[in-house]
């Protein structure tokens, strides 16, 4: 709320004889409506008493008719404001609201919060990540449309780190994750593996350890982010794009949507604390129909397994994903993040514990025949194209 402002614009408000410098006119006080429709702070509500005050007295002239009762309060509260300008001419109604408006709209420009916290141009050099700020929205966008937003070993640590910085960014209220293409995001770059492929016991365990690692820290700041995380999901979803979704606040997905978690067929097993959020969010049976035998689901069906809060048309979803994303972004950002923490605090410390397992046994897995077998398959494929 703006409580400080100027000293002279305060001074209008209450002082009715204020002598008025003839720098008013009907466009000023038409222009300073307009202003006062940009402020990014709401005043506080002793300053919107007075502007309202002002607006009667230009627009009306003294006060008229009978004070409200003493149970009005606000009827009685806006009466006494305006009765308190009684004497003033119209025309320096009009002067006196435009300078209040002209002080608050200096006040709002120069307690516009800075954004804290390291900057977002490192982030930007990561390839297949776009990191932006839109208003009060802090987005992450998924930009490798030819791999179909398969995310490699620096995108996950450039996510991991986007998620750090947002968390410290004062200026922006949520956190938005998106994507370019046809695809949100087809999981991990299976070829992240490639190198292991064929070579020694040693180093496929290396190549599984330190995987292992970029896995846990890139979970754990989802589980560990303060502000509302919104997905967007314009395509389909595969594997941890899928899991991490349990750790979302809000996911918006077009019509167009699927979502699918092949752990089985790959080797591998579910990560994203998906193997504790998946049946804490759509029940055992469901979590297995995904994490155990793997069925693709569409859009629909994932809102009504809970995973999914809107569903979209498609020729719809940009303008809508982006009209609610805004609205959210527009929330109280304090309630915001003591209301996130308040609902996520009970399961908090579940999750570390959950995304140590998982990690854990997932590194075994990918020094697994099976899994061998399915990336070499998969890069077979790519081959024979
Ligand atoms: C630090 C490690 C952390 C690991 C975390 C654990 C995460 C686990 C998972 O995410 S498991 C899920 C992994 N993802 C997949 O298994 C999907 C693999 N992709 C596919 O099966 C298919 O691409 C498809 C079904 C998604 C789409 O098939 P299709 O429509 O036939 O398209 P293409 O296969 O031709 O794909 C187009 C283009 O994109 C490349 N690509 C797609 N997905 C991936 C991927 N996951 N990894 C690498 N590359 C991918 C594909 O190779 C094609 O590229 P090209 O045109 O050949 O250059």
């Amino acid at each position: 709320m703006l409580r400080n402002i100027s000293l002279t614009a305060r001074s209008v408000l209450y002082s009715p004889q204020t002598s008025v410098r003839c720098f008013s006119s009907q466009s000023e006080f038409e222009d300073a409506q307009k202003k006062l429709k940009t402020l990014k702070e709401e005043p506080d509500n002793d300053i919107k008493l007075n502007l309202y005050a002002l607006f009667k007295q230009a627009t009306t002239g003294d006060v008229q008719g009978k004070r409200p009762g003493m149970i009005d309060f606000v009827g009685r509260a806006k009466f006494d404001a305006w009765n308190s300008l009684k004497g003033q001419t119209q025309d320096e109604a009009k002067t006196n609201y435009a300078k209040l408006v002209g002080g608050l709209v200096t006040e709002d420009a120069a307690t516009a919060p800075e954004p804290t916290g390291p900057s977002i141009d490192g982030l930007d050099k990561v390839d297949g990540l776009e990191v932006s700020r839109e208003g009060k929205i802090f987005k992450i966008t998924l930009n490798r449309p030819k791999k179909f937003n398969a995310l490699t070993l620096d995108m996950y640590k450039g996510i991991q780190k986007a998620l750090e910085v947002s968390n410290n960014d004062k200026s922006t209220s949520i956190t938005v994750i998106a994507a370019n293409g046809t695809y949100f995001c087809s999981g991990n770059d299976l070829t992240n593996f490639k190198a292991a492929a064929g070579g020694t016991k040693e180093q496929v365990a290396e190549m599984a350890n330190s995987a292992k690692v970029v896995l846990h820290d890139y979970v754990d700041a989802y589980i560990k982010h303060e502000k509302p995380l919104i997905a967007l999901i314009n395509g389909p979803a595969v594997g941890i794009a899928v899991t991490v979704l349990g750790m979302f606040d809000y996911v918006i997905a077009t019509d167009k949507s699927s979502f699918h978690t092949p752990f089985a067929p790959l080797g591998q097993s579910p990560e994203g604390a998906s193997s504790y959020t998946f049946p804490l969010i759509m029940g055992s049976l469901r979590a297995s129909e995904l994490l155990l035998v793997c069925k693709k689901i569409s859009a629909q069906t994932a809102k009504d397994y809970g995973l999914v809060n809107e569903v979209v048309p498609d020729n719809e979803f940009q303008s809508q994903s982006q009209k609610a994303i805004e609205a959210f972004s527009q929330l109280p950002p304090e309630s915001l993040r003591i209301n996130k923490k308040l609902l996520r605090s009970f399961h908090k410390d579940k999750l570390l514990e959950v995304n140590d397992t998982e990690c854990d046994l997932i590194a075994e897995r990918w020094q697994s025949k099976e899994c061998h077998q399915a990336i070499a398959a998969f890069i077979m494929k790519g081959a024979k194209k």
